[in-house]
């Protein structure tokens, strides 16, 4: 198929939205950019204060916010947070207007590569990977109604990943 004007990636915390899509941006000469990022900088507060100052909700209405506005742009690669698809519109948005890519990979991956990071608030618990597991069970069958391609990224490198990509949009 056609390399899309419009990437969106979903996904849980860790599987490397942001990491690999940076990459892919450059690979496929778009743009990038990153919900999580644009909502800390519309802010000027990192996500663990605003969910201490506004809880979950608050952050929710400022990422529907975002995502309604960023799924506009043409020529972009989006990472989209962790949560986004847990609300309807979040989903029948970035289902609609962009090319959705759940990039997936286990709880255990996802601990591994979270573990030593501050800056997610669902994980601040006593078990976090036990918080990822019913995260995951939740929102899976989310993250696939919507995507048109799965890619893992379990053990695998961020470059290896883009590569799969890339030779998918060459080859179909
Ligand atoms: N394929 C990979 N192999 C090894 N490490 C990776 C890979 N992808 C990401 N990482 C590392 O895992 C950590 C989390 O990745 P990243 O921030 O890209 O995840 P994310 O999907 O954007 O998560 P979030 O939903 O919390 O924003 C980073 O430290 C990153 O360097
Ligand atoms: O999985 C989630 O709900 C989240 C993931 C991160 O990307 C951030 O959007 C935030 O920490 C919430
Ligand atoms: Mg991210």
């Amino acid at each position: 198929m056609l390399k899309p004007s419009r990437i969106f990636l979903v996904g849980p915390m860790g599987a490397g939205k942001t990491t690999i899509g940076r990459q892919l941006a450059q690979s496929l000469g778009l743009e990038f950019d990153d919900t999580d990022q644009e909502i800390q900088k519309r802010t000027g507060v990192d996500i663990p204060t605003i969910f201490e100052y506004e809880g979950e909700e608050g952050f929710r209405r400022r990422e529907m916010k975002a995502i309604a506005e960023m799924v506009e742009q043409d020529n972009l690669v989006l990472a989209t947070g962790g949560g986004a698809v847990t609300q309807p519109e979040n989903r029948r948005l970035l289902a609609a207007r962009g090319y959705v890519i759940y990039l997936s990979c286990s709880p255990e991956q996802q601990y591994e590569r979270t573990y030593k990071d501050k800056n997610r608030p669902l994980l601040d618990t006593d078990d976090p990977l036990q918080r990822l597991k019913e995260l995951n069970q939740e929102r899976d069958p989310q993250y696939r109604e919507i995507s048109d391609l799965v890619v893992s990224t379990e053990g695998r490198s961020a470059q290896a990943v883009v590569k799969e990509v890339v030779r998918h949009f060459e080859n179909t």
